[in-house]
């Protein structure tokens, strides 16, 4: 196990705390359910300390300029890059994802840095010509306070990145949350921020083995100013309801439902590679992941033959293992979830093409590359958000027969389709609802674009130009009497 970065108690106001009451929770490697480590089990107490010591370094933070800020959060990026390979390991080892792709969050989460800490000099102000000649109408541009954020264990460097970057940028601080089966590289990201030399109480990160407690300090307390959340869409509408007595600003980043549509004279090959990139990538956990393939008549069979032989080819075990290109889910509940949802397919008439079983391995919680034909309306997996390794196929034979299926969900985040027409693309791209469509394209993400979903997959953008406004409250200043 690595060491330099390993830490395993809160961080807060610059200092590592054991939890008030001295708890600890075990953290395990869920590959092979090893004990990793025992960190800091925190309550509602120790989230209520962070929020005060937030607050406290706010006042100073918010006065800093944006060109400090900026300068902090580069060292910041390139203390993450340079340790790229030691937080992969830890990341690796808490969420079981595959070498290479703890690597690649690394970067990705790393980007978020990067990018906002540009982006913090760019926070323009506006000056609006006024309506009488003796008055100047200015807007005037302010951090929010203090945020909260509250973040799950399937990219457990980036979705923390992609909130405070932005909230640090903007001059705000900010108390993290992480999920409790991933705490150590969240803590670790706070020992290089310290060591790029933030100041103390601007990031603050609480451990805890339950989310209820310590989220519901973090979204009541009247301090916190901004909740921002990536999870589930159950515990978002908890949040929702919790923030709403004071009156917080939120981004919600809450479950997906992905279509994912080949029309017929798609490329077939660039839409087998795309879906193999969005439905395996972190082993089918991610909120954009393809959740369901509506595959036109004429190109069915071809599709699905392809899908299943390139599914069979990858490689299941753990993440830190040579060629591994399926890590495994992150605890027994996901191998429940996934295993109930594809058997209540099989029971209601669903075809396996491949997989259709958990993978039998010492300890780790792994499941098959599955592919699933003839899904129809009253299976649970034709609703449901799957978050594992499983392709289920609908089959279609007109554009808006497609389009009915895709829209059919109260989720609206990432939406994917193949087609080479033009006029198919335009039209197609218009009527999905949804906040993010990959056009021949698996793979959407990245910082300079917006985040986010509609519907009940929440609200708020993430990353790009717009991500900072997430954190900055406008001042109308009216200046008169200046005739
Ligand atoms: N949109 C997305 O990216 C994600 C979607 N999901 C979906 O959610 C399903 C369940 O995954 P799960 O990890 O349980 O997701 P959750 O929404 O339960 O967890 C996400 C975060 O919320 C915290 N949390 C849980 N309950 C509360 C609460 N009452 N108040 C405040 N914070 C809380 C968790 O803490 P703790 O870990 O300590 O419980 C974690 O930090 C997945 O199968 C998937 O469908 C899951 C993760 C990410
Ligand atoms: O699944 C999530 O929680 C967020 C998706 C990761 C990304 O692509 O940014």
């Amino acid at each position: 196990m690595p060491s330099q970065l390993l830490k395993t108690q809160s961080y807060v106001n610059g200092q590592w705390k054991d939890a008030q009451s001295g708890q600890e929770y075990q953290v395990v490697n869920p590959a092979t359910g090893e004990l990793i480590a025992k960190v800091a089990d925190c309550a509602a107490a120790d989230a209520e300390v962070a929020v005060e010591l937030a607050h406290e370094a706010f006042l100073s933070w918010r006065k800093t300029t944006a060109k400090e800020r900026s300068q902090i959060m580069r060292k910041w990026f390139d203390l993450i890059m340079t340790n790229q390979d030691e937080l992969a390991e830890i990341m690796t080892m808490e969420c079981g994802k595959p070498l290479a792709e703890s690597k690649g969050e690394v970067a990705y989460g790393g980007s978020f840095i990067e990018w906002f800490g540009e982006e913090a000099k760019r926070v323009y102000g506006d000056m609006i010509p006024a309506p009488a000649g003796d008055r100047k109408v200015l807007v005037n541009k302010q951090p929010v306070g203090v945020c909260s954020a509250i973040t799950p264990w399937n990219f457990p460097l980036a979705m923390i990145t992609r909130k405070c970057a932005p909230a640090i940028a903007a001059g705000c601080t900010i108390v993290i949350k992480p999920a409790e089966a991933t705490p150590l590289t969240a803590l670790a990201l706070c020992e290089l921020a310290e060591q790029a030399g933030l100041p103390k109480g601007v990031l603050n990160v609480v451990t805890a083995s339950s989310g209820k407690e310590v989220g519901e300090v973090l979204s009541t307390h009247p301090l916190v100013k901004k909740i921002s959340f990536t999870g589930s869409t159950p515990v978002g509408k908890i949040l929702l309801k919790q923030s709403a007595d004071t009156v917080k600003k939120l981004s919600m980043e809450l479950g997906g439902n992905a279509p994912f549509i080949v029309f017929d004279d798609a490329d077939i090959d660039a839409a087998i590679k795309g879906a193999m990139a969005s439905k395996y990538r972190n082993t089918g956990q991610t909120c954009v992941c393809a959740n369901r393939f509506i595959v036109q008549s004429g190109i069915h069979d071809e599709f699905v033959k392809a899908l299943a032989k390139a599914s069979d080819e990858l490689k299941l075990g753990n993440g830190l293992d040579e060629g591994i290109t399926q890590g495994p889910l992150i605890n027994k509940a996901a191998i429940d979830k996934v295993s109930g949802l594809v058997d209540d397919a099989k029971k209601k008439g669903a075809d396996v093409v491949t997989g259709g079983e958990p993978f039998s391995s010492k300890g780790g919680y792994f499941y098959k590359p599955t592919v699933l034909t003839g899904i129809k309306d009253g299976m649970d997996i034709a609703t449901e958000e799957i978050f594992g390794p499983v392709c289920p196929v609908f089959k279609f034979d007109k554009e808006e027969e497609a389009i009915a299926i895709a829209n059919d969900t109260p989720f609206g985040l990432a939406a994917y389709f193949y087609s080479q027409n033009l006029s198919q693309i335009w039209r197609v791209a218009d009527e999905l609802e949804y906040g993010m469509v990959g056009i021949n394209e698996g793979i959407i993400s990245t910082e300079v674009a917006p985040f986010g979903g509609v519907k009940e997959s929440g609200m708020g953008r993430e990353g790009s130009k717009y991500g900072i406004d997430e954190y900055i409250e406008m001042k109308y200043l009216c200046m008169g009497g200046l005739a």
